[in-house]
């Protein structure tokens, strides 16, 4: 496995498994599958509602806590100083977990800089190891970085080859932020699977398109966090360090820019509003 260092030291895997919209009743299975496969590196959410099980599959599995790196994100609906502390204790016991790795605040609406303090502090008293953020537009991002002692570890965004962000890239870099991928196949859309730039690449690796996409995205020091329920492919997005594209590769796939979010454009008021009705309990 390959790591990175973040901005205080502390060394997150490249790659690791996301586990959005995998039901609770197959989270464990899905995990211990992981587990078993290799990733060391887990990715859940309070919102996603699985972090219970995500914490019986560490718990089964026997692997020494040190070796892992679990991220959670603290929800909307838990904006504010004591609202995230609260939320960070529910998500800790849920998980089984006295010490997170990383824990983000997962949108950048509601009390963030409550939120921020409240992280700042769990971060202070060791209880996580490094303090982040999810969705935050490099504005947001910068004024939460001015007014604030600790600078946010991670900022995960929506990155994949049609959204390839680049110069958001280079702008969380000069601030010390690590930049971290959310749908790096872009859940699938617009035939990312079958597409002929990143089939012919794949061809001329004898690779999949799967690895060609995490493969591009770690060697621009992206870290990625698949998401799989099959274990087949739990394998194929984990054998992507036998080798390497070439600066052409790498360049093609820029051609695959859309310049727009697939998914949630943050900077849309709408945005708000659909993501203040989805619940964590
Ligand atoms: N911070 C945020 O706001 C967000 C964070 N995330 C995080 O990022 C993670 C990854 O993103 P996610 O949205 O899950 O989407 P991904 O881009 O990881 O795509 C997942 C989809 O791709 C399929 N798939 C996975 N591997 C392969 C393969 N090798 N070949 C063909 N199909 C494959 C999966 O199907 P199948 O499972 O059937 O194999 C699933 O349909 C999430 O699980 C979550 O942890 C995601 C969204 C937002
Ligand atoms: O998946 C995430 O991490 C998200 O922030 C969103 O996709 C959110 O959970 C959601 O449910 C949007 O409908």
């Amino acid at each position: 496995m390959q790591f990175v260092t973040l901005n205080n030291g502390v060394k997150m895997p490249v790659l690791g498994f996301g586990v959005y919209q995998i039901p609770p009743s197959d989270t464990e299975r899905a995990v211990s599958e992981a587990l078993e496969v290799g990733y060391r590196h887990i990715d859940t959410a309070a919102v996603y509602k699985n972090e219970e099980a995500v914490g019986k599959a560490i718990a089964a599995s026997g692997i020494p806590r040190d070796d892992l790196f679990v991220t959670t994100k603290v929800w909307i609906s838990d904006a504010g100083e004591d609202a995230a502390r609260a939320a960070f204790e529910r998500s800790s016991e849920k998980l089984g977990l006295d010490v997170v790795d990383l824990y983000l605040i997962h949108q950048p609406f509601g009390d963030v800089y409550g939120s921020w303090r409240a992280l700042e502090r769990l971060n202070e008293e060791g209880r996580v190891r490094a303090i982040g953020v999810s969705n935050f537009p490099n504005d947001r991002l910068a004024d939460l970085i001015a007014f604030n002692r600790v600078v946010p570890a991670v900022n995960q965004v929506e990155t994949h080859p049609f959204l390839q962000r680049f110069a958001d890239q280079e702008f969380m870099a000069g601030e010390g932020v690590q930049i971290e991928s959310w749908a790096p196949f872009a859940e699938g859309r617009n035939n990312l699977f079958t597409n002929p730039t990143l089939s012919s690449i794949a061809r001329a690796h004898d690779k999949s398109v799967a690895q060609v996409v995490l493969r591009w995205l770690i060697q621009r020091g992206v870290v990625v966090i698949p998401k799989s329920v099959r274990r087949d492919r739990m394998e194929e997005n984990f054998d992507v360090f036998d080798f390497e594209l070439a600066d052409s590769d790498m360049a093609v796939v820029t051609t695959l820019e859309k310049g727009e979010p697939l998914f949630i454009d943050h900077r849309d008021p709408a945005a708000v509003d659909m993501l203040k009705g989805v619940t964590v309990e």
